[in-house]
């Protein structure tokens, strides 16, 4: 039986083209939250998840797998990887488009198991865009970015104003992540991004 249950995307869409001020290819990107899951280093067991810019519309991110992310003993628990796939995914959408969106919908491939202390390099690509809605997909290779697919996925983001974060979330670490995203774009020699959707 196939795994691919629909076309991608699944309704026609435009070129997603990176914003002209995206971080060019071989940048290392930064945490965008330091209490974030998928990327900060304030989260302790959380997944520290690494990104670079890469060619054209693709992000590679990598992420080792550790005890503290099992399911079965010794493997990495399947929620886990989808947060993983949700930050990679994420991050190509945030830092290519410079938009900010959310997740509305990510779809998982599980095709092997991915065990503690293996690293899943994981190659996310922008798809198309129709109107607010991107899509995007990305392959996690286990232990090199040539090795075997692991997980593959697939996600809608759609783009909002800043006020879905300021009236959902928490005011303040709002503040501390408007920060953080300053820091990162100093330290990149960047400017803002555009901020309504
Ligand atoms: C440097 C930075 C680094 C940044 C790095 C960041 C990395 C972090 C990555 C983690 C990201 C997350 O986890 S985000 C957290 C998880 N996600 C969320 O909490 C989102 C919760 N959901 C929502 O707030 C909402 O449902 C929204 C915003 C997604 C959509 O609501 P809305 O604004 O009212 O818009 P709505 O009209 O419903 O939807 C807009 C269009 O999308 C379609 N749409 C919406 N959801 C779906 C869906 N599940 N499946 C199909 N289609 C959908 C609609 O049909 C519509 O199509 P059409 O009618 O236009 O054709």
């Amino acid at each position: 039986m196939s795994r691919v249950s629909q076309p991608w995307p699944p309704v026609p869409v435009e070129p997603a083209v990176p914003h002209p001020k995206a971080p060019s290819p071989g940048t290392e990107l930064g945490v965008h939250f330091a209490e974030c899951f998928g990327c900060g280093d304030e989260a302790d067991a959380g997944l520290h998840l690494r990104s670079t810019v890469g060619e054209g519309q693709v992000v590679h991110s990598r992420f080792t797998v550790t005890a503290a992310h099992q399911g079965a003993p010794g493997l990495a628990h399947g929620g886990l990887l989808a947060c993983a796939f949700d930050e990679a995914l994420g991050s190509a959408v945030g830092n290519l488009m410079r938009r900010p969106a959310v997740t509305g919908k990510l779809e998982t491939d599980f095709r092997r198991p991915v065990p503690v202390g293996s690293t899943l390099f994981i190659e996310a690509r922008l798809d198309g865009i129709a109107g607010r809605k991107i899509y995007v997909s990305a392959d996690g290779h286990l232990d090199a970015e040539d090795g075997p697919v692991a997980v593959s996925a697939r996600a809608l983001f759609v783009v909002v104003g800043f006020e879905h974060f300021s009236t959902h979330g928490d005011p303040q670490a709002l503040e501390k992540l408007a920060e953080q995203h300053k820091k990162n774009l100093q330290q990149r020699g960047e400017r803002d991004w555009e901020i309504n959707p």
